[in-house]
């Protein structure tokens, strides 16, 4: 499969809005390249501690869009044809409107060169080659599927979780997630409310669920987890009745808060970084039932310190430490005389 790859250089100003205005013509999933640093929200959402320090940021921004090719011999007047939300156009009609649209974007704002360069790329099925770097494995007696591949027959007596990792974090694959995995297969009973912050691809809840869980929460600040837990609870039968899900910050947004409860849930999960857990634990001890269990991972080993404290200065017992490479993950319980 070949992809015309459509490349324009702008400014870092106009990425946004220039994205939203070849979405509207089906322009979909740019690539970015800028040298603007990381804000604090994307290093949570990547999951990096420490980002490495990258170029002075000059300003400018490349965004690349691709469009599929179809069959080599389907040319019109030696042009490829190109396949765009299903339906048929040529590298000259994108060209055409998509230097449109940055004359429209122009009227409004600067957007620097606005130029567009048009190649060919190499063979590659840039929408799903990374796909080729996910298969299936396991995780204790789980087994865990991308939903591109199948069970084999002597797969047929284990618990299988079908995943589609999608634009949301949350695989398995990461140590911190499979810390949290071993820890709620020995916590869950049929009783287990269970409250996940920072759901991302739902996985940690829908195991839950698989693992006997009576109902399940989850919450993220990134939009797209909406559409990753739907289409994950989706391809594991989960009754959409056991599990809501919240956008939404719950450390600073009373409303959240509210809305997820207080004192109502057996077991709190948190894969994220250690900075926000430790901002996370003094909140969310007030949605743990007395007697309930608090697992953190997502730590990295030299913050293990860190949280430990912020776990105990709120008012939580440190039932477990464990690693798993160069992460940790702790396991605290609400004591039943807890006053908060
Ligand atoms: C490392 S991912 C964990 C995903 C999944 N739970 C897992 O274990 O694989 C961390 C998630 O936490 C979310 N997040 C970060 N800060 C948050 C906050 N204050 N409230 C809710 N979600 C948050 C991020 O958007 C991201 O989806």
């Amino acid at each position: 499969m070949k992809w015309i790859k459509f490349r324009i250089k702008t400014v870092t100003e106009a990425e946004d809005i220039i994205v939203s205005a070849l979405y509207d013509i089906g322009l979909e999933g740019a690539q970015i390249e800028d040298k603007l640093p990381l804000t604090a929200l994307e290093k949570e959402q990547m999951f990096v501690d420490i980002a490495p320090e990258g170029p002075q940021d000059d300003g400018i921004a490349y965004l690349s869009f691709f469009v599929e090719e179809r069959d080599g011999e389907a040319m019109e007047n030696g042009c490829p044809v190109l396949i765009l939300n299903g339906e048929e156009t040529t590298a000259e009609a994108v060209l055409e409107s998509v230097k449109r649209e940055l004359e429209d974007v122009r009227c409004f704002m600067d957007i620097g060169e606005g130029t567009v360069s048009v190649e060919e790329t190499e063979d590659i099925d840039w929408i799903n080659n990374w796909k080729q770097y996910f298969h299936q494995f396991t995780i204790g007696d789980v087994l865990i599927i991308p939903s591109w591949e199948e069970a084999g027959p002597e797969d047929k007596d284990k618990m299988i979780l079908h995943i589609d990792p999608g634009t949301a974090f949350g695989t398995g694959m990461h140590d911190t997630t499979q810390l949290c995995i071993k820890a709620l297969r020995k916590f869950i009973t049929p009783e287990t409310e269970l409250l996940d912050v920072g759901t991302g691809s739902g996985i940690l809840a829908i195991l839950s669920l698989m693992f006997g869980a009576k109902k399940a929460v989850g919450t993220d600040l990134d939009p797209c987890a909406v559409d990753a837990v739907r289409e994950n609870m989706e391809a594991n039968g989960i009754d959409p009745k056991d599990f809501t899900m919240m956008i939404g910050n719950i450390i600073t947004e009373k409303e959240i808060q509210d809305k997820v409860g207080y004192e109502r849930y057996d077991i709190v999960v948190a894969n994220i970084l250690a900075q926000v857990l430790v901002e996370l634990t003094s909140v969310i001890v007030h949605q743990l039932k007395k007697g309930g269990i608090y697992i953190t991972s997502g730590i990295i080993d030299d913050k293990e310190e860190t949280v430990i404290s912020a776990v105990r200065a709120a008012g939580l017992e440190v039932l477990e430490v464990n690693h798993q490479g160069e992460w940790v993950s702790i396991i605290a319980r609400k004591n039943h005389q807890a006053g908060v």
